[in-house]
Order: structure tokens, then C-alpha cells, then sequence
């Protein structure tokens, strides 16, 4: 029996980075969290704790926030290529990294109807995403979005579902929909405007979300991915994962009350997981040399 060294990688994950541009008395802000996540010829630190060819965990963080001095953030995936480029090309046993970024979204302030200068509040909980694989010199890149909550109030129906012994959900013609999208896409062709593109990606998913009648989320999810590949070229495939944020009626019978439609419990847990990828058939597979 002979026992080996399977893949591996190692990185620094979760460096938080916050930068304050200050060209002038207004003050922009980013709020990235970077983790990074190296491959290469790692055999003699995991065989003979031969550390000569580790790049530090404590280096690559330490790289990340040199870099967003050096030069400007700017977007979060050219700051990825940025980085993941460096690793490749500048350590001999590094052949490939991985990074990944989250963007933490900040909005001015508005004070008497003006946006602030320098003051800012979280806007929400939803995140910009990506990862960027870097191995040798080809190159992917997924982006996407984490926590991006939204609600039909009408327009969703569910029923024709199979019944048994064990069903017990009511068929409805009128519900509640509501989830929170977690969206990746794959980039494929000439590098594009990496914020247009987020940003049109975010409103043709919403727009589909607002206005497809629904018969089921898994219709949502496919009209939601079909719109972007049918929009968007620079997108090879999209990846969605919908989590069916129930809200049933409250019986309010007991109380002499009709419930019509109006008054719900927001479920918590268990939900519905609702998830698949839409693709094109003409997608372009290999890594990108970018
Ligand atoms: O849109 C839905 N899809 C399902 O698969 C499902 N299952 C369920 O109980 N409710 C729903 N809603």
C-alpha cells in the first residue's frame, strides 16, 4: 500500500479591506473581504516540512493590502486578476490561485436631500462576488451575487403538484413568493465592463423576477438565467440557488377572522432549496487568456 499526497491548496482566507479614496473632499469607499487560495508544487512542506517554496499565508495578506495602496481597488475583479496574476508569475512553486472577493455594499448619506460627502450607511445585506481562477496563463472568471432579497406579493402560483397520504400543502392560484438570490455567472470572450455588466446582469434578473407570472420557483429560476444568456453575451452559463422563503396564511378562523390573502407567517426553517444552471450551447469552455 503506498499512501500519497492528494490536491491541496492553502491561502489566507477572509482579509478584511477597506480603502477610503481621498482625491478631493468627497470620499468614495470600498469594503472587500479577500481570500486567497494558491496551488503549486506544495509536496515538501506536506512530506518533509520543507517550507522554502511557502508563500506565507501572512505574505499574500500582506500583499493584498500593498496592492490596494499601489494602485486603486477599482473593480473587484480586475483587483482579483491583479492579484492572482502576481502569485502565478512572481513564486516559482506556484502554478495556480484562486481569489476570491466579496463587496460589501456602502450608500451615501443623505443630508437635507443631498448625498454626503463622507458618510455612509450599509445598504443591506446583499454582496458582489467573484472568483477568479489563475492557472498558468489562462484564466476564469465567476461573478455573481450573495443575498439579494426579494418578494412578489401576487403573480405566483404553485399547484399540479403530485398528492399522496403525505401531502398536505394546500394548491395555491395566489401566494407569496419570495427568496434570496444567490447567482454566479461564468464570464466568457473579451474582457468586458465588469461593472455595466454586474449591474445588468442584477436588473434583467430582478426585472424577470417581477414580471414572469410563476407557476413554481424552478420556472422563476430558469426565465431568471435564460434572460441573462439571452442578453448578455459575455455570459456563459449562470448558476442560481433560490431558497423558498415561505410565507402561509395565518388561520385567522378562530378569531372569526377570513384570511384573505393578507396576513402571513414568515417562515424561518425548513426551506425550500431551489437550484440549477442555465447554459448555452455555443459556451466557450477553455480558460480565458486574458
Ligand atoms: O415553487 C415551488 N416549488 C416547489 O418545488 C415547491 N415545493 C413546495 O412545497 N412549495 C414549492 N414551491
Amino acid at each position: 500500500m503506498a499512501i500519497t499526497l492528494g490536491p491541496n491548496q492553502y491561502g489566507k482566507a477572509e482579509v478584511r479591506l477597506v480603502t477610503v479614496n481621498r482625491n478631493g473632499p468627497v470620499h468614495s469607499i470600498k469594503d472587500l473581504t479577500v481570500s486567497t487560495s494558491l496551488r503549486g508544487d506544495l509536496a515538501a512542506t506536506h512530506l518533509a516540512g520543507d517550507n522554502s517554496g511557502v508563500v506565507a499565508t501572512d505574505t499574500q495578506k500582506n500583499i493584498v493590502y500593498a496592492f490596494a495602496k499601489e494602485s486603486p481597488v477599482g473593480e473587484i475583479e480586475d483587483f482579483a486578476l491583479r492579484l492572482g496574476r502576481h502569485f502565478v508569475r512572481e513564486y516559482d512553486t506556484i502554478t495556480g490561485a484562486r481569489i476570491l472577493i466579496d463587496e460589501h455594499g456602502w450608500e451615501r448619506i443623505t443630508v437635507d436631500g443631498k448625498p454626503h460627502d463622507h458618510s455612509f450607511s450599509r445598504a443591506g445585506k446583499e454582496k458582489r462576488t467573484t472568483a477568479v481562477t489563475v492557472d498558468g496563463d489562462r484564466t476564469w472568471v465567476v461573478s455573481g451575487l450573495r443575498d439579494l432579497v426579494v418578494l412578489k406579493s401576487t403573480g405566483s402560483e404553485f399547484h399540479g403538484f403530485p398528492r399522496d397520504k403525505y401531502t398536505t400543502l394546500p394548491e395555491t392560484d395566489d401566494r407569496v413568493l419570495a427568496t434570496a438570490v444567490t447567482a454566479r455567472w461564468r464570464y466568457q470572450g473579451p474582457v468586458p465592463d465588469w461593472g455595466t455588466s454586474f449591474a445588468e446582469i442584477r436588473r434583467i434578473m430582478l426585472e424577470k423576477f417581477a414580471t414572469l407570472h410563476s407557476y413554481s420557483l424552478q420556472q422563476t429560476l430558469y426565465a431568471m438565467g435564460e434572460a441573462v444568456l439571452a442578453e448578455r453575451a459575455e455570459v456563459a452559463e449562470i448558476r442560481l440557488s433560490l431558497p423558498n422563503k415561505h410565507h402561509f396564511l395565518v388561520d385567522l378562523s378562530p378569531f372569526g377572522l377570513e384570511n384573505d390573502n393578507e396576513v402571513f407567517y414568515a417562515a424561518d426553517r425548513p426551506y425550500g432549496l431551489i437550484e440549477g444552471t442555465v447554459l448555452r450551447d455555443d459556451a466557450e469552455d477553455a480558460g480565458l487568456a486574458w
